[in-house]
């Protein structure tokens, strides 16, 4: 004969459960039962999502501590409080120009190096080509990360005034660069790209706009001996991230763009000076890169306004 077995309550599963059953009950003994049970629960999906978040937690804080330790990492090299008539880092030439010491002679650097100059042009030139750089970035944008207008592109107008103060501008680094490095300056050519750049905190669509990512201009633009950059905003006021960073073994240096400094970075462009941009988290950060080459078969001519009409 089969006997009737009493019916008991379901144990709790979740500690939802356990607690909206405590809440029900009213006596202290019953209460005491509902923390036992709560005991129960916490040995399953309670103690997994503490777990769980106390992973998350964990990882967070390595996050946040690895990018301290590679701010930590960072040698400021040219701050943006900093005015530099000239400072200079020597680096140890790549074998990059080893075979271009016989076709390019003198031009190819022997010595290798990073150099930062304040007011090198004047706050109105820098601010004249800012103007042109806000005129003609805001027609054609890129959707993210970086913008470029090309100087010698048919996308920027350009008048008398703009072909004369880029040439004083183009001239003055050109003389400094030539000084820097020992080079007869009718070795040392303009060469292409020469651009505006914009950088904003909006994501990249290409790997083209990623101005974050470590390259070598050598490599990236095929004919550059020499890079400068003239920059166009300043670093904590106009924008926050963007700084200039050249890799190191041992500690990277940056550099605080200024534009209220008229300050150009130039160095040579080979494997030596590995670099990259931070990305931008805010505002907007314009910049001219203006390059050179000792090879004259890549050198251009400065913009013609009438060649262009
Ligand atoms: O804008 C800068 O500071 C550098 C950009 C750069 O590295 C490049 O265009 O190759
Ligand atoms: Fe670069």
């Amino acid at each position: 004969m089969a006997t009737k077995r009493k019916r008991t309550p379901p144990i709790a599963k979740t500690e939802t459960d356990t607690l909206s059953k405590a809440e029900t009950l009213g006596s202290i003994s019953d209460k005491k039962q509902a923390s036992r049970k709560i005991g129960i629960s916490l040995s399953s999906d309670a103690v997994k999502r503490i777990v769980i978040r106390s992973v998350i937690v964990a990882a967070s804080f390595l996050v946040g501590a690895y990018f301290l330790w590679e701010e930590e990492l960072m040698d400021v090299f040219v701050g943006v409080s900093d005015t530099v008539d000239r400072k200079y880092m020597e680096v140890e030439c790549s074998s990059d120009y080893t075979k271009e010491r016989a076709a390019f002679g003198v031009c190819v650097p022997t010595r290798c190096g990073r150099v930062v100059m304040d007011n090198v042009v004047t706050i109105s030139e820098a601010e004249y080509l800012l103007r042109t750089a806000k005129a003609g970035l805001s027609m054609g944008e890129s959707y993210g990360g970086a913008s470029i207008l090309d100087l010698h592109s048919g996308a920027l107008s350009k008048g008398d005034k703009f072909i004369d103060i880029y040439k004083q501008v183009k001239n003055k680094i050109h003389g400094a660069i030539a000084r820097e490095f020992g080079i007869p300056v009718d070795k040392l050519y303009l060469t292409s790209p020469t651009f505006f750049s914009k950088m904003t905190p909006r994501p990249a669509q290409t790997v083209h706009d990623e101005y974050w990512q470590v390259h070598i201009d050598k490599e990236t633009y095929g004919s550059f001996h020499y890079t400068s950059l003239l920059y166009l905003a300043d670093y904590g006021r106009d924008f926050r991230g963007g700084r200039f960073v050249f890799l190191a073994p041992e500690r990277n240096i940056t550099v605080e763009p200024r534009l209220g400094k008229c300050r150009v970075s130039f160095f040579t462009s080979g494997s030596e000076n590995p670099h990259y941009v931070e990305k931008v988290s805010s505002g907007i950060r314009y910049a001219i890169t203006v390059s050179f080459t000792c090879d004259p078969s890549k050198a251009i001519e400065d913009p013609n306004i009438k060649r262009l009409q």
